[in-house]
């Protein structure tokens, strides 16, 4: 069986290692060897530019993406081969640019619930209601529990997807880009779910923007250039510039107390942001 004759687990530390991983669409590789280790009760950022690959390593870090080399191991588990194996319900995955909203009426504690509906559990419960009513509490929007969310804003309605994959009390937790195209108040409100994830001592890996967003709640970025790994390290300080399209070289950034690193096209994708509002 694969599980028993697979390659010997990863350290027990690393909640999530990719190993010389390829993911190709068709005949185009979108990520070329990449080698990353999210250890427990780490919080790392996935930076790049836009198409860099950055939603792609996410989606084939949880088995969404086809892999075409390497591997990618959950727990020290293949997420291929001894995907089973892998106890999901402790690992929160919340992709990029969904709405809750779906066409169908539902509260806000209707939808955070759902995230509970699993392994043929067709019934919430009172104590999950609880569960859900703590979550939405996590994100800021306990208050707004009964209304719909077909009316709530993006921000608002990320929060709940964020809720949703919370209620579970994951101890590993991806969010893809949480930030892109949401208002002030769910940016500041999702900072303070990240501190309090931390204080938690939750595992994340967020896809991030820009290096400022989230910044002393990380503890290292990873930066993505055309489907590679190009810096693994403590995170970037874009000096003024570095956001141009065309910006990609190396210099040592002056009076900065942290080591010299390698900044690439950080730059901010807008129209991406755009397609949120
Ligand atoms: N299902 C797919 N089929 C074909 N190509 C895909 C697919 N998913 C992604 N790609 C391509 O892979 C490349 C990387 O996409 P990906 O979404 O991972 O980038 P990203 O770094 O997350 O970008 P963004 O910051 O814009 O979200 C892009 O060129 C994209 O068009």
């Amino acid at each position: 069986m694969a599980d028993s004759s697979g390659p010997p687990a990863a350290p027990s530390s690393a909640r999530i290692r990719a190993e010389a991983l390829g993911v190709s669409f068709g005949a185009a590789p979108v990520l070329r060897g990449i080698d990353l280790t999210v250890s427990d009760g780490e919080a790392v950022a996935l930076l790049g530019a836009n198409g860099s690959g950055k939603s792609t390593l996410v989606k084939a870090i949880v088995g969404l993406a086809p892999i075409t080399r390497g591997r990618v191991l959950l727990d020290g588990r293949d997420v291929v081969t001894q995907r089973r194996r892998i106890d999901f319900d402790r690992i929160g995955y919340v992709p990029q640019r969904l709405t809750a909203a779906s066409g169908v009426p539902a509260t806000a504690l209707e939808v955070v619930a759902s995230g509970l509906l699993s392994r043929g559990r067709l019934r919430i419960g009172r104590a999950g209601r609880e569960r859900a009513l703590a979550a939405l509490d996590q994100v800021g929007l306990a208050d707004r529990a009964g209304e719909s969310v077909q009316i709530f804003s993006g921000g608002q309605q990320q929060r709940v997807l964020i809720a949703r994959a919370l209620v579970r009390e994951p101890s590993l937790l991806i969010l893809d880009e949480p930030l892109a195209g949401i208002d002030a108040a769910s940016k500041e409100s999702l900072a303070a779910t990240v501190a309090d994830l931390r204080a938690r001592e939750t595992t994340l890996l967020v896809v991030l923007h820009e290096p400022a967003e989230l910044g002393p709640l990380i503890d290292r970025a990873v930066v993505l250039r055309h489907g590679r790994v190009v810096h693994d390290g403590p995170m970037p300080r874009p000096a003024p510039g570095h956001d141009a399209p065309d910006h990609d070289h190396e210099h040592p950034h002056a009076g900065a107390t942290g080591p010299t690193v390698h900044v690439p096209d950080l730059s901010v994708g807008l129209p991406a942001e755009e397609e949120m509002r």
